[in-house]
């Protein structure tokens, strides 16, 4: 039996306000095992019937990093498009990706063809199988955060490219993209916020009572 008292979770708190999305990286690596390491907690969330869907692809080919980075500068400028007047001007600036200068690249998958789990909860809502893939990588944000470790999402991406890039089963769904490496800069604020693109509001603004 293990008991978490007040220190721990004043601690764990601040986990969770520091963990930040991460673009800007140092260029010092990682140590050996680190994004194994991160793995293996992720594997430790929960899952639609216990059937662990997230697949990971730690990619360390240049030639597909590349690939990646090259894709992402191609649905940005598409992204930036979207735009128009001061939110266009705005959008110019801001750095959506730390794709160039992280030491890691780990894509993140959802297996829609498992059978581990035997269907379990997937009846009526199938969608739980990318709910469980995103769970593990809240735990894996977290995690890495405890470690000094940053982590950036990258979504900006085309699924399909991605897929014909690092050469998946077809079945896999792609979930994520995340950079990993060291933080140039550790913050409490999200660095959107910053940039005055938007702002973090209260759980009140998000919360019904019925
Ligand atoms: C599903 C998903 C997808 C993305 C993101 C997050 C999530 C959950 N975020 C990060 C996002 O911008 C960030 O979480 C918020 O701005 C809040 O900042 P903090 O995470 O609190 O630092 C993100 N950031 C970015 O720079 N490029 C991106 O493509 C994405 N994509």
């Amino acid at each position: 039996m293990v008991e978490f008292d007040d220190a721990f979770r004043r601690h764990l708190h601040e986990l969770f306000v520091w963990r930040r999305d991460v673009r800007r990286f140092r260029s010092d690596p990682l140590p050996a095992g680190a994004i194994d390491r991160l793995i293996e907690t992720a594997c430790l969330s929960p899952s639609v019937g216990l059937s662990q869907p997230w697949r990971f692809v730690i990619v360390d080919d240049d030639a597909r990093r590349r690939a990646v980075t090259d894709d992402f500068k191609a649905c940005n400028a598409d992204a930036l498009n979207c735009y128009s007047g001061d939110r266009a001007a705005r959008y110019a600036t801001l750095k959506l990706s730390g794709l160039e200068q992280a030491p890691g690249h780990l894509a993140v998958f959802a297996d829609k063809a498992s059978d581990i789990g035997h269907g379990l909860g997937r009846a009526t809502m199938p969608e739980t199988t990318e709910y469980s893939v995103v769970s593990a990588i809240t735990a894996m944000w977290l995690a890495a955060r405890a470690e000094g470790i940053g982590l950036g999402w990258v979504s900006i991406l085309s699924p399909d490219r991605i897929h014909a890039i690092l050469d998946v089963p077809s079945s896999w769904k792609f979930i994520a993209y995340l950079c990993i490496g060291y933080p140039e800069i550790e913050c409490d604020r999200p660095e959107l916020e910053q940039a005055k693109w938007e702002h973090r509001r209260g759980a009140d603004e998000f919360t019904l009572r019925r």
